[in-house]
């Protein structure tokens, strides 16, 4: 392979943002050549590469995997950890996930690390948290075909702690119901009781 194809595709232009946050620095009234300021526009480049990655990825670059396991009763993975950017003020909003859903007729799962993956491909872009939720619940229909997909996310919104109204603590809770948890009171119960389970 040859260097340049060594070189990782860059999904960020860095030295738009680097002129950009120079900009930003000279418009608050700071002195961007200032030693501490000096690296900050790559680094916030290097930090805009990591926190939008998901911009780059489809659902199908990490629902790679599936297997047959003749299971048709709900999986339910709790607690997923998730970071994401408030697409308003572009400060982070961050919190939980659980994601479950009951596999189709074929009984195929997935792994259960694919579902906290595909958690961060739609965190990792300028969102807003009702967003994220019903794209991590569409993605799951459509690769994985199953009766139905329930997405809950619990988030705090620093734009809602640290400026504006100031409310710190306020926790944003959305949900996403698609299949057998839209049409089943039940089934929508039985996962929201086990979401709520804090044993
Ligand atoms: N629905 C939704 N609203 C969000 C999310 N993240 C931030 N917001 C809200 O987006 C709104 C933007 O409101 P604007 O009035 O345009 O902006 P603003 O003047 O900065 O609003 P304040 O935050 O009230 O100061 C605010 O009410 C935020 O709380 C989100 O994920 N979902
Ligand atoms: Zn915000």
């Amino acid at each position: 392979m040859s260097e340049i194809e060594d070189i990782p595709p860059r999904s960020v232009d860095h030295a738009r943002i680097e002129k950009a946050v120079r900009e930003i620095l000279l418009a608050i009234g700071e002195d961007p050549d200032r030693d501490g300021l000096q690296q900050t526009p790559a680094r916030v480049a290097r930090a805009y590469e990591e926190q939008f990655a998901g911009l780059d990825q489809k659902p199908g670059d990490v629902l790679t995997t599936s297997f047959e396991a003749d299971h048709e009763e709900m999986v339910l993975v709790k607690d997923i950890e998730l970071y994401s950017t408030c697409e308003h003020h572009l400060v982070p909003f961050y919190g939980v996930a659980h994601v479950g859903y009951i596999p189709g007729a074929d009984g195929r799962i997935t792994g259960l690390s694919k579902l906290a993956r595909l958690v961060d491909v739609y965190a990792r872009r300028p969102q807003v948290q009702e967003r994220l939720t019903g794209q991590v619940a569409d993605a799951i229909m459509d690769s994985l075909d199953p009766r139905g997909v329930i997405v809950v996310v619990e988030a705090e919104h620093l734009c809602m702690s640290m400026r504006g109204i100031r409310k710190p603590g306020a926790k944003t809770v959305t949900s996403a119901v698609r299949g057998a948890f839209r049409a089943s009171d039940r089934t929508r119960a039985e996962a929201m009781s086990l979401i709520l389970d804090r044993r």
